[in-house]
């Protein structure tokens, strides 16, 4: 069953047509990246899927709703959440901390509650302790929860702000580009994060990269954009063969 489904997406900044009638679906359960040369228009698709940018034509369902011209907030009820490009963590707030931003999206406490709490709101609050304890575990930050966001390794900074997205209980996550600025080592260790998530916490994974080793080892299905349009689509034997894919890259790195 088709989890996200994008039709024919127009995205234009001014003059600049960075998204051109574009369509994917992805399929629930399955790790889709999508690839394509450096202003392809990639980080635009999550922008459009997460209401940040909103398209000129096409749209974009979700489980069945159209979301479309849904405000961010709510696309995070509808059960999907991101990590960014550049890691985005709040350094001068612990791991913990951090992580408690990402459950935003399922308290529901007043304002009045927050400070004199009741049994609900404890309840609550008592849930998204738990969810961060569950998620730090599954990350393999336990051991920081305490510590500045900023004072901890590249890399768990990163696993931060997977578990934070992880914290909104997603049904759908999208990660862009997580294995950049990480050693082979880290790499490798979060393949193997990437694939948990999918089988242990059965959450569907959208994946934007450049290392394309990791794309090809853990995707099901991949599609590839270039300046805007899907040149290619398919298993990843499949776009790997495929000569508009390697021309596409060629020329990236020609012009280099
Ligand atoms: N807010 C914006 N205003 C104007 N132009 C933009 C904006 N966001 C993106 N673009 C342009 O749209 C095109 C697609 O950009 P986008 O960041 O989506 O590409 P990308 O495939 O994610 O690239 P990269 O792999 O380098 O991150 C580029 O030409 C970019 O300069």
């Amino acid at each position: 069953m088709s989890l996200l489904d994008i039709r024919n997406l127009t995205v234009k900044f001014g003059g600049l047509t960075a998204i051109e009638d574009f369509s994917m679906n992805v399929k629930e359960g399955e790790i889709h990246s999508l690839i394509g040369p450096n202003g392809a228009g990639k980080t635009t698709v999550f922008n459009v899927i997460t209401g940040v940018v909103k398209p000129v034509a096409g749209r974009i369902l979700f489980d069945g709703t159209d979301i479309t011209k849904e405000e961010t907030h709510k696309i995070v009820k509808f059960g999907i959440s991101r990590t960014f490009q550049s890691v985005v963590v709040f350094k001068y707030m612990t791991v913990l901390e951090n992580l408690y931003l990402g459950y935003h999206s399922r308290l529901n406490i007043s304002m009045l509650n927050e400070i004199i709490p009741n049994k609900k709101s404890s309840e609550q609050i008592w849930n998204m302790y738990r969810s961060a304890l569950e998620i730090a575990d599954f990350l393999d930050l336990k051991t920081r929860l305490l510590s500045y966001a900023g004072m901890i390794p590249f890399a768990a900074q990163k696993m931060v702000e997977i578990g934070r997205a992880l914290m909104s209980k997603p049904k759908l996550l999208l990660l862009d580009e997580p294995a950049a600025g990480l050693t082979e080592v880290e790499t490798e260790k979060l393949k193997k994060i990437i694939r948990l998530i999918r089988d242990k916490l059965k959450i569907t994974i959208l994946l934007v990269e450049h290392d394309m080793p990791i794309v090809m080892s853990i995707s099901d299905k991949i599609t590839v954009l270039d300046f805007g349009r899907k040149i290619s689509e398919g298993a990843p034997e499949q776009v790997r063969k495929d000569p508009k894919v390697i021309k596409a890259y060629l020329g990236e790195s020609e012009s280099a």
